[in-house]
């Protein structure tokens, strides 16, 4: 599976067996292991540990990530050295503020690298980040984000909208997969498809994610639906070329080229 048409994005910490034994058996687009916040200071050896077998036994036609612990983190060294000999699809790389910090850990891991947006300085060098090379993709980091700039964790989205929106832009700069953050309650599934109708309305090609309770109306909203899909057939089929009416607006060239990339999303182009 190509990034950009990931859905599904299920972060487990890599110190968890049970919930990577529980991640094959689930309908989720990429498992991420996490190394980070997940992980508590005395497992974080154990954790590192557990990568090797995980990786070996594999997650089927699931993509797999590592997120590692960010490059200023006295974690960071023996991370990227448990990953010597390692072949995760992407390193999730945290708290990025500069493209050599991701630069750095692509030549390191030989990797592409999946940057964490989450910081104010993070926001404002995203363009920089997005454009380098070994970057294959942004993530949102919604919650170290929230306390960078002192908005509570219960306010709604509206004040991270400029951070969502820069990120989702640098991205599309340089031709980068971009992903919305976490939604961090668990027991509230009206409140968590409303955050992914949102995202999707924004631009994020998918969402991160950190239960399995997630991941089905993940892939359901970022979908593209099958009334979607019947719709983008039919404008396709229909189109002549110019500007055209199509039931009741009007149809161009780029209207074709978004349809033609929400069947390819769905296998169908
Ligand atoms: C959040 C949790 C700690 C909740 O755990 P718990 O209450 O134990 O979950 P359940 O009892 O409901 O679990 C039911 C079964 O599902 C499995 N499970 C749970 N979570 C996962 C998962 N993420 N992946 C795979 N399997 C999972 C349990 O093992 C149960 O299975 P079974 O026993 O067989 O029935 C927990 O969900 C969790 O740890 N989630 C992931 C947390 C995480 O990785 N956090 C890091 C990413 S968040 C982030 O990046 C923030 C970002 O940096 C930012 O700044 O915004
Ligand atoms: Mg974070």
């Amino acid at each position: 599976m190509l990034l950009r048409h990931a859905r599904s994005l299920l972060f487990l910490p890599a110190s968890n067996e049970r919930a990577i034994g529980k991640a094959r058996g689930l309908p989720c687009d990429m498992v991420i292991l996490d190394l980070e916040d997940a992980v508590p200071e005395d497992r974080k050896e154990e954790a590192r540990a557990a990568l090797g077998p995980a990786l070996l036994e594999g997650f089927g036609d699931r993509l797999v990530a590592v997120r590692v612990n960010a490059v200023d983190s006295p974690h960071h060294g023996a991370d990227i050295s448990a990953l010597s000999g390692l072949t995760p699809d992407f390193i999730v790389l945290p708290k990025v503020e500069a493209a050599a910090h991701a630069a750095q850990v692509h030549r390191a891991t030989g990797r592409s690298v999946i940057a964490m947006i989450e910081s104010p300085r993070g926001i404002v060098e995203a363009q920089a980040i997005a454009a380098e090379p070994g970057v294959a993709g942004l993530f949102m980091g919604n919650n170290d984000l929230r306390h960078d700039l002192r908005i509570p964790l219960d306010a709604d989205r509206s004040g991270l909208m400029l951070a969502m929106q820069s990120t989702i832009l640098a991205a599309r700069l340089s031709g980068k997969a971009v992903f919305d953050g976490v939604y961090n309650r668990l027991e509230d599934p009206d409140g968590f498809a409303a955050e992914c109708r949102d995202g999707r309305a924004l631009g994020f090609d998918g969402k991160t994610l950190i239960h399995p309770n997630q991941i089905e109306p993940a892939n359901t909203i970022f979908g593209p639906s099958e009334q979607e899909l019947a719709n983008a057939r039919a404008l396709i089929a229909g189109f002549s070329g110019g500007a055209e009416r199509h039931e009741g607006a009007m149809i161009e060239d780029m209207h074709i080229a978004q349809a033609r990339s929400l069947l390819e999303r769905a296998g169908q182009a």
